[in-house]
């Protein structure tokens, strides 16, 4: 809704620390503090960092991306900073505390069971059914790029990268590529440059194996593998559309409670 799309003044952004680098910028945890108490919100603001690659349209294309997303799980927009004289803008979203799931899997693996994996799996699998209804593409779907809200809910963040799929065409060629790290791209991401729902679908696979590689292997569904695997399809018009992703994760979740039940 336009009224909660706010404008945030730079005198009352008060900085506390880095969050880190992302597409495109800096993050860095503030608190917007207009009465100047400390009892103003925590937030994450996104800083434009003009270089080679990444320039203001960039940039003002990821507010505008982020700024019409309505997802439970979609890293908030709460708004824009303008500085003064209005030379770069900054991007301020909703701070989640727990930070991204890379860490959390790092730093909670007492906290890491197949149940809340498959938990988890299942919230990233709807946010991305939500991106593909508005035809977005992220581009850069891996647990570095998702963030953790609380013990039972994760989100996907950084839309530095996410393009929109023109409606004649079934994906999104780049012409510059990118830096990503290719580890999380499809075969045809790499060799030529397109992008599409099945090739977020091939990211999805690789986000699934840093969910399960922190948990013990024996514990887990083997379906898990199965369905990383045509995640994994070569020709991306064998992958599964999320939904159908979503359709067995949601199986394997029901599976888990009844071996759960004994
Ligand atoms: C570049 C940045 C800052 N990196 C990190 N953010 C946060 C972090 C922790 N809490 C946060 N709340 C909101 C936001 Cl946008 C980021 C964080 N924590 C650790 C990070 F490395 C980021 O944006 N990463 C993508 C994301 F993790 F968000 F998907």
């Amino acid at each position: 809704t336009q009224q909660d799309q706010m404008l945030f003044e730079e005198r009352h952004l008060r900085y506390i620390s880095p969050l880190g680098k992302g597409n495109f910028g800096s993050v860095e945890l503030c608190r917007y503090d207009p009465l100047g108490d400390n009892t103003g919100e925590l937030v994450a603001v996104k800083k434009l960092q003009p270089n080679k690659q990444s320039t203001l349209e960039d940039f003002k294309k990821e507010v505008n991306t982020l700024s019409v997303l309505y997802c439970e799980y979609i890293v908030k927009y709460k708004g824009v900073c303008y500085s003064t004289g209005r030379l770069t803008m900054s991007l301020v979203m909703e701070y989640l505390p727990y930070g991204s799931l890379i860490g959390y899997l790092e730093n909670n693996r007492h906290n890491v069971n197949t149940r809340r994996m498959l938990l988890f799996a299942s919230q990233i699998c709807k946010g991305m059914e939500y991106l593909q209804s508005l035809r977005h593409v992220h581009r850069d779907l891996a647990a570095r790029n998702i963030l953790v809200a609380s013990e039972s809910l994760v989100k996907i963040a950084d839309f530095g990268l996410t393009k929109v799929i023109p409606f004649d065409k079934e994906y999104y060629r780049v012409t510059q590529p990118g830096e990503s790290p290719i580890f999380w791209y499809a075969p045809e991401s790499i060799t030529e440059s397109k992008f599409s729902h099945k090739s977020d679908v091939w990211s999805f696979g690789v986000v699934l194996h840093e969910l399960f590689s922190y948990c013990d292997m024996n514990s887990n569904p083997k379906r898990v593998y199965s369905l990383m695997k045509q995640c994994w399809e070569y020709d991306f018009n064998e992958r599964p559309c999320f939904s159908s992703v979503g359709n067995q994760i949601e199986a394997m979740m029901q599976e888990e409670r009844e071996n759960l039940k004994g």
